[in-house]
């Protein structure tokens, strides 16, 4: 557990490994939740794979939930951690916001970037209206009243069923993100259209989806991966939005020999 004040906020993030790894790999976190919904996929990595995790601002125990945030602050928070930590170059692994974190990123920062892969993302999600309207529910009722809705997209049906205590937990770890935070990712991940950096990529990239995924349908995000130059596309099987909890061994079993490959 390790803090940083960076960009004016207190930077909350985990170095699990050597920062000069060859085959380090830096992730950013969804849209409600925290940097803990990795720890399943490291627990599959092998010894030479080093990770570094954050909790993005407004999020888990990063602060910056009180003012206003859009996506160039989210993406210049992972530069700015990225230079403090000492990495010159690493391989960039973002989940839905977290992916748009690293399509920005790339455009701002392409030396930085090893390698991408984008989980459940696209250059851009969802409407206008769909995010306003979340955003003045969540206002109005708190992230409670929508934190069943959000259940449905992130996981699947047989997840539900047979995981009734993960569930739980991660019902409350959604609902326990600063409201403001929260609110301020939404209006980041509206106001953002990285449609026309995809074709700019250079570096190998994965991207992957869920099967089930409610959020980014995998149509969404096979367009995004069709955008990209050479990027291969997986789908994730038995799998909702949040594959690094749902699906953690076959997430692995795509990211590994990824980040391995010379
Ligand atoms: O998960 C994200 O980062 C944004 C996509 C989304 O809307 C997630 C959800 O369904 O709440």
């Amino acid at each position: 557990m390790a803090f940083a004040t960076i960009n004016g906020i207190t930077v909350h993030y985990e170095l699990l490994g050597d920062v000069d790894a060859k085959n380090l790999v830096v992730f950013s976190n969804s849209l409600g939740t925290d940097f803990r919904i990795w720890l399943p996929v490291f627990d599959e990595l092998v010894d030479d794979v080093s990770v570094l995790l954050y909790d993005s601002r407004g999020h888990g125990l990063t602060g910056g939930a009180d003012k206003p945030f859009g996506m160039d602050d989210l993406v210049d928070d992972l530069i700015a951690l990225v230079d403090h930590v000492g990495i010159k170059r690493a391989v960039f692994c973002g989940l839905s916001v977290g992916g748009i974190i690293c399509q920005g990123l790339w455009k701002k920062r392409p030396d930085l970037v090893r390698k991408l892969v984008l989980c459940d993302t696209a250059p851009k999600i969802g409407t206008a209206e769909a995010w306003s309207s979340r955003i003045e529910a969540v206002k109005a009722n708190g992230l409670e009243s929508i934190a069943d809705a959000v259940m449905e997209r992130w996981f699947t049906p047989d997840f539900h069923q047979e995981r009734v205590e993960d569930l739980a937990g991660y019902r409350l770890m959604m609902m326990r993100q600063p409201a403001d935070g929260y609110n301020s990712t939404c209006g980041a991940i509206r106001d953002t259209d990285f449609s026309d950096v995809l074709p700019t990529i250079t570096v190998p990239t994965l991207v992957v989806v869920g099967d089930q995924d409610g959020s980014t349908p995998p149509e969404l995000v096979k367009a995004a991966a069709d955008r990209i130059p050479g990027a291969r596309f997986e789908i994730i099987e038995g799998c909702g939005h949040i594959p690094c909890v749902e699906q953690p061994e076959q997430l692995a079993a795509l990211l590994q020999p990824f980040v391995r490959k010379a």
